[in-house]
């Protein structure tokens, strides 16, 4: 089985304290750096013999071809028949990137200047609403045409200069009625981004937000962008050509916003910013495609999380931004890993034979300190964490309290791995306690320490920064997808849903009797009908 020799060789490491593995040279041999980016894997028990099979284990995979077919445009999604292409977005230098014969980067650099344009003119008021400049964009999209763009507005949010941006994403009424309220019609513009322009939620949510404009404007269409692969439906829905920003379908959803799903991004921080942002993560694709592995951040990063999620089996993987324009990272990364590596079968369709891709969660530091990080360091699974911090933040004048975040940071990591002995423990309470009382009081502050983590250090969260963590985040999720053997780029575990929900809105209505459906779903339509759905 693929990973038994780096199963054997766990056992013999298992037990080893990382704190006595990490020697004058650990911490250097033990970490990469590309460009702004540091990653610290330091204080883990992956040795030198553990990397070097590890290193083998991807070797083995044909890594080096695979990667390679991604970046030339080989449909690698074999279930969709696609190729794979969110790189081209960032492809700022326009070599030739060829699909079906035809080089992709003349559209791809079009549209981004059309975006460029019409950003501008949004910014600098030569677009209006029709009742002057434009105040407020609402963006309607959802998984991939939401969490992407809505996350890289927070965490650029220093660099926010155009006008307000709101994100609506569910269908749940709630979502939309509070941004709409908030909102003026008369100088609002709403994107509709969907690279489907089919998506219930998104379409539903679309429909609304053109009621609402055409009570007060008299062309609610004009006031509407969209973003999507199928420029006929956004046709049909109203939204004139010069106002949608076309995308391929070789671009996955979750992959996105560095093109025109990222339009409100680029309205809010201007295009200037968002070339930076783009520049970013075409500097860790450069690295990404040409570093040797052991120097290579995202294959490091992806095989640590493999020794820890298929080698030693911990089951989820923390993200632990120390950083808080960062909040929204963990909910994005949630869509960008577990549903790409999500998968129960193998590429040729064969059941997976170890475990895929591990639960993602996670929240800012400090704040989880003072909620979850209890399990973390005393609960009885492992839960190996991601933290990241900058050297600096944006708030310069209160630069003390990031000081203070940092050192937070970098506390949570060592005492994860050093823990905290019983001797210790005892010694703490010393002066309160005595006999069994002691032992007892002493054993409730024991922490068993060896958990891993790693850091990823960056100067400051710029544009440019952000661009090469979030790459650095997406290149990892295909070099475990490559050593997982699976398709990461394909999401057919969330169509029975979809279907079924369709089924069930007439039964929910009341139109139509839930006869048919099992025992409890039966049960719970007639309670909620009971009490009004
Ligand atoms: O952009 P859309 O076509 O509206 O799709 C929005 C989202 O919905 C789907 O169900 C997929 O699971 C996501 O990968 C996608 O990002």
């Amino acid at each position: 089985m693929l990973f038994d020799a780096l199963e054997k060789h766990h056992d013999t490491v298992r037990d080893r304290r990382f704190e006595t593995l990490l020697d004058g040279t650990r911490a250097e041999a033990f970490s990469a750096t590309a460009g702004d980016l540091r990653l610290d894997y330091a204080k883990t028990n992956i040795d030198p013999t553990g990397r070097e099979q590890l290193i083998e284990l991807l070797n083995a995979t044909g890594f080096v071809a695979k990667r390679e077919a991604m970046f030339t445009g080989e449909p690698i999604n074999e279930t969709e028949n696609r190729a794979v292409l969110h790189t081209a977005l960032r492809n700022l230098d326009g070599d030739p990137v060829v699909v079906d014969g035809a080089d992709v980067m003349p559209e791809v650099l079009g549209t981004l200047n059309e975006m460029r344009h019409f950003a501008k003119a949004v910014r600098e008021g030569t677009y209006q609403g029709q009742g002057g400049k434009i105040t407020d964009v609402v963006n309607i999209g959802i998984g991939g045409s939401d969490l992407g763009p809505a996350m890289s507005v927070k965490a650029l949010a220093p660099y926010h200069d155009g006008p307000r941006c709101h994100f609506v994403s569910n269908v749940d009424p709630a979502d939309i009625a509070a941004v709409l309220r908030s909102c003026d019609p008369a100088t609002t513009l709403v994107i509709v981004a969907s690279k489907t322009f089919t998506t219930i939620e998104t379409m539903t949510n679309a429909r609304t937000a053109k009621a609402w404009m055409a009570e007060v404007v008299a062309d609610p269409g004009a006031q509407f962008a969209a973003l999507s692969t199928a420029e006929d439906k956004t046709a049909a829905f109203g939204i004139a050509p010069q106002r949608v920003f076309g995308f391929s379908d070789w671009v996955g959803g979750r992959y996105s916003m560095w093109g025109p799903i990222g339009l409100s991004m680029m309205i809010a921080i201007g295009p200037d910013a968002f070339d930076a942002f783009l520049r970013g993560g075409q500097a860790m694709d450069q690295h990404f495609r040409a570093a040797e592995p052991v120097e290579n951040l995202p294959v490091m990063l992806a095989l640590v999380g493999l020794w820890h999620n298929q080698v030693c089996g911990y089951a989820t993987r923390a993200v632990l931004p120390y950083d808080n324009n960062l909040s929204r990272l963990p909910a994005y990364l949630q869509q960008l890993e577990m549903e790409s590596n999500g998968k129960g079968v193998s590429m040729d369709g064969a059941d997976l034979p170890f475990h895929s891709g591990p639960v993602v969660w996670g929240e800012p530091g400090t704040n989880g300190q003072h909620a979850f990080y209890q399990l973390i360091h005393q609960g009885t699974r492992v839960i190996p964490c991601e933290f990241l911090v900058a050297a600096r933040g944006h708030e310069e004048a209160l630069h003390h309290q990031h000081q203070l975040l940092v050192a937070n940071c970098l506390a949570q990591s060592e005492a994860l791995m050093r823990g905290r002995d019983l001797d210790e423990a005892r010694s703490k309470v010393a002066d309160k306690f005595d006999g069994a009382e002691l032992e007892r009081q002493a054993r409730h502050r024991v922490f068993t320490g060896n958990r891993p983590s790693v850091t990823l250090a960056y100067p400051q969260l710029t544009p440019f920064v952000f661009g090469q963590i979030i790459a650095l985040y997406e290149h990892r999720v295909f070099v475990e997808g490559v050593v997982l053997g699976i398709n990461s780029y394909d999401q057919w575990g969330v169509e029975l849903g979809k279907e079924l929900a369709t089924a069930l809105q007439p039964v929910v209505e009341g139109t139509q009797s839930a006869d048919g459906k099992d025992g409890s779903t039966a049960a719970l339509v007639g309670f909620l009908q009971k009490h009004g759905v």
